[in-house]
């Protein structure tokens, strides 16, 4: 299968920018959610999700058709909770309908980081929304319970290696779990709202101890209140992914470069786009004095 992006002739950058601070106006209004986390993290659990259901292997699934709109992916039990960021943007596609759903999930992700203080995401429109019988099955998405060898083989399904695995894991950084989506708790006390490396200082400051919490999963708690899931500390505990985890650790610039590639790859897997296709590079609402 080959997904080709649609060439967007009657859409300027302009148009997009529109959309984007339209996400973006919204996301800073709408600041109570989730115990004002706000809707910055789920959107970018959103996107992820939508993507990450891509198979390298027979190029099915994956962000370009905007299948999560439909109930047989958004009903993956490992979808538990997107639901609040879907239904954060669904007056923004009523409001620009010319937007397809899978460039909707992505640029959703794309506002949350930026909008978080995290770096500039290049993004690329023109995704083209796949009938339902497309819809991936379930079962493409990461547990949480397992060790380094399996995020490693999980993610060469991706197509990505050690370095763009732990650069994204950094994302952990904002939000939380809920144990009634994923049967994973804290951190307790404030979660956080903000793109920072700080994923990585915890894995190496903090004093972990693995513990059954109250769904009976084993996740790795730290006297702060901070908590780590396995598939979290797996990065600490092999040798070539705590190489990565140090360096972003101690270089933050380097940290903002590599994850604003991964998440740039993880959100056009599959998808080959015209040359014609623009690059944009959105400005924060920060940044245009909104
Ligand atoms: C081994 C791979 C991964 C596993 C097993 C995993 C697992 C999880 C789990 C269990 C949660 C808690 C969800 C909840 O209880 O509501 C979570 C939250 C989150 N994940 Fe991941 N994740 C992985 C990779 C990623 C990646 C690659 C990204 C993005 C680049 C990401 C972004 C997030 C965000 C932002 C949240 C917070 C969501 C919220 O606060 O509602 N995760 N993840
Ligand atoms: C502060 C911190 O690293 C908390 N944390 C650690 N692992 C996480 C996974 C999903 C959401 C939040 C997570």
């Amino acid at each position: 299968i080959v997904h080709m992006a649609q060439e967007i002739k009657d859409k300027s950058e302009k148009d997009y920018q529109e959309v984007y601070n339209a996400i973006a106006v919204k996301l800073r209004e709408e600041d109570e959610f989730d115990g004002y986390i706000g809707y910055g993290p789920v959107l970018t659990r959103l996107a992820w999700h939508s993507s990450g259901t891509w198979d390298k292997n027979n190029n099915t699934g994956g962000s370009f058709g905007g299948t999560y709109q439909f109930q047989k992916e958004s009903n993956d039990p490992s979808n538990k909770g997107l639901h609040n960021g879907a239904e954060f943007l669904a007056p923004i596609h009523k409001q620009f309908p010319w937007l397809s759903h899978g460039d909707l999930y992505t640029l959703g992700g794309v506002v949350a980081i930026q909008e978080l203080q995290g770096p500039v995401i290049p993004w690329r429109p023109g995704r083209v929304d796949l009938p339902e019988d497309m819809t991936p099955d379930n079962g493409r998405l990461p547990d949480a319970v397992y060790g380094a060898d399996y995020v490693r083989n999980f993610f060469k399904r991706l197509d990505l290696n050690d370095q763009e695995v732990v650069a994204l894991m950094g994302a952990h950084c904002l939000g939380r779990t809920h144990l009634q989506n994923t049967g994973f708790d804290g951190p307790w006390g404030a979660a956080s709202n903000t793109f920072t490396n700080e994923f990585f200082l915890n894995l190496l400051n903090e004093n972990w101890k693995l513990e059954k919490n109250e769904a009976k999963n084993m996740q790795w708690n730290s006297p702060k209140g901070y908590m780590m899931l396995p598939t979290d500390h797996a990065l600490i505990e092999d040798d070539k992914y705590m190489a990565y985890v140090k360096l972003y650790a101690t270089n933050n610039d380097k940290f903002f470069e590599d994850f604003a590639k991964a998440f740039k790859k993880l959100l056009e897997g599959g998808i080959t786009f015209p040359q014609s296709t623009p690059t944009y590079r959105f400005e924060t609402l920060d940044s245009q004095g909104l």
